[in-house]
């Protein structure tokens, strides 16, 4: 395969970014009085957007789904508040990756975004990490009226880009970017250090360790 664009997931992926994650729902738990999660059972509850997460770490359960109860309104509004407050203080570049980001620019190919986190947060987030500029396309969560697992970011990038869905790769860290891939006809390498649980297990064509490795995916 040619490999002509690359799409990247964010959270898990691109940068760790838990430590923020958690502080700002435990800090938001502490608004209601309830105590803190452990960050590890925060990033169980990350991959689904923010509405979830929120439901997730309110009820302290991964089935809680978003209702739009009044309780849920006010928890959001709160995780809202100290999540923009700082989002990377602690979120950072996992190894290698700006390295391959520079690297993969400079063979002339196009990069895009394509996470389930909200824009409000994604692209102030970027911004501030200094990389709003590498990406030509940036689709968060709320972009559009679906969101991976759905096929239809990767359609719009795809679009942009002009490029044929088999030219170009995704890499994410969980489930949904996988399924997302599979939805969209793109080949999809998954990276073994994010957030989903055994990546192995969810039939990316490839797991690679270490982002660099990316680089024999365009280069071969
Ligand atoms: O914010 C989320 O729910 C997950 O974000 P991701 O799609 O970048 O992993
Ligand atoms: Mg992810």
């Amino acid at each position: 395969m040619t490999i002509r664009a690359l799409a990247f997931d964010l959270d898990g992926t691109l940068v760790d970014s838990i430590a923020d994650l958690a502080r700002a729902a435990n800090a938001a738990r502490a608004d209601l009085d309830l105590p803190p999660l452990a960050e590890a059972t925060v990033e169980s509850y990350v991959g689904d957007g923010a509405h979830s997460l929120v439901a997730r770490t309110l009820a302290d359960d991964y089935t809680a789904q978003w209702t739009d109860s009044a309780e849920q309104q006010h928890a959001m509004q709160r995780f809202d508040l100290h999540y923009k407050a700082g989002l990377t203080i602690a979120t950072r570049f996992y190894p290698q990756v700006q390295e391959t980001l520079h690297a993969l620019h400079e063979l002339g190919l196009p990069l895009a975004i394509v996470t389930n986190k909200p824009e409000r947060y994604t692209l102030p987030l970027l911004r501030e990490l200094g990389v709003s500029e590498r990406f030509e396309v940036i689709v968060g969560g709320d972009t559009l009226p679906e969101r991976k697992p759905s096929a239809l970011p990767l359609q719009h990038v795809l679009d942009r880009f002009g490029v044929a869905k088999d030219e170009m790769l995704m890499v994410g860290d969980s489930k949904n970017d996988i399924l997302a891939a599979r939805a969209a006809g793109c080949p999809v390498v998954a990276v073994a250090y994010g957030y989903g649980s055994d990546v192995s297990a969810l039939g990316a064509d490839h797991v690679i360790e270490r982002f660099s490795e990316l680089l024999e995916f365009v280069e071969s």
